[in-house]
């Protein structure tokens, strides 16, 4: 009998410190002592106040480095219990600015990783197109796969963004607040559009939010950051099964665990005060 193989992420006691704004100071530890592991093929919410540090632990496992900084200035980073500093092969990120090219089509934008030796060599071309429109049907944009990035919404662009990162089959998926900067409605089909794509193609998924109510209707787990500097405040599974929409919201179970993530980012931890609005 053949096992799926083994997945994991690791953040091992990371410390970040970035040089103070003015210059003059001592640098700043945003991050201080955070321990993390990811084996499982859910959805891993990240959550917590603006500016604690939730995109830097996020781009660390992405290989994503800031330019002139180290990162991380302690501790480490690994992939399958591999230390990994660098883009991973298995690792795909989607981000907040979605990124699509203006000059290419909505089909042409989900085909351009193909394009990069990383891929271009790893994919076999016969399967680029049959995938391409497989994703552009998952996402709801088959009839649109011939207009322009600028003949589409901020919510389709952000289908495009989802599905040229899950035309790849990523083992691992790491998301910096995709759904930010989408209306309210608009926010909540792409919470369910992505929920059935995990169900339909499991990955190891590790999403960053700041909103308390993202984390509990997507969440296999929930993490709570503190800040600053940031660490683990709370860390909590959710059994609920997807999707969970308005009714799940008004459960008990749910409005458990929404006093108890709030509790924690107004009152602060042991380790780090958290002033928050979310
Ligand atoms: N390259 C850098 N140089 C200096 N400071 C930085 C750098 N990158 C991030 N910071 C600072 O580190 C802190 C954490 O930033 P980060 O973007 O990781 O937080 P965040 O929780 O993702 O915030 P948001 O929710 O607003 O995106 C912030 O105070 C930010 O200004």
């Amino acid at each position: 009998m053949s096992t799926a193989p083994a997945i994991s992420v690791e953040l091992r006691n990371i410390v970040q410190q970035y040089p103070a704004r003015d210059g003059s100071r001592q640098p700043i530890t945003v991050i201080n002592d955070v321990s993390l592991r990811f084996d499982k093929p859910g959805i891993n919410m990240l959550l917590g106040p603006s500016g604690c540090g939730k995109s830097t632990l996020l781009h660390m496992m992405g290989g994503v480095r800031p330019f002139g900084v180290d990162t991380p200035t302690s501790g480490d980073v690994l992939i399958d219990g591999q230390p990994c500093n660098a883009a991973h092969d298995d690792v795909v990120m989607v981000f907040q600015r979605y990124a699509n090219r203006p000059d290419l089509s909505v089909w042409d934008n989900v085909a351009l990783p193909f394009r990069f030796a990383r891929w271009y060599n790893s994919v076999p071309q016969k399967e680029w197109a049959a995938r391409v429109d497989a994703m552009l049907e998952a996402v709801g944009l088959a009839d649109r796969r011939r207009n322009l990035p600028g003949q589409l919404s901020g919510g389709q662009n952000q289908r495009v963004a989802l599905a040229r990162a899950l035309v790849l089959r990523p083992r691992i998926l790491l998301m910096d607040e995709p759904f930010g900067a989408l209306d309210a409605q608009t926010r909540t089909e792409m919470q369910q559009l992505l929920a059935k794509l995990h169900q339909d193609s499991p990955c190891l998924t590790i999403f960053v939010t700041h909103d308390v109510t993202e984390a509990l209707v997507l969440g296999d787990r929930v993490m709570v950051l503190s800040t600053q500097p940031a660490n683990i405040a709370d860390d909590f599974e959710i059994h609920a099964p997807r999707p969970r929409g308005e009714q799940w919201l008004r459960s008990a179970e749910a409005i458990k665990m929404e006093e108890r993530v709030l509790t924690m980012l107004h009152s602060g931890s042991r380790r780090g005060a958290v002033a928050v609005s979310v």
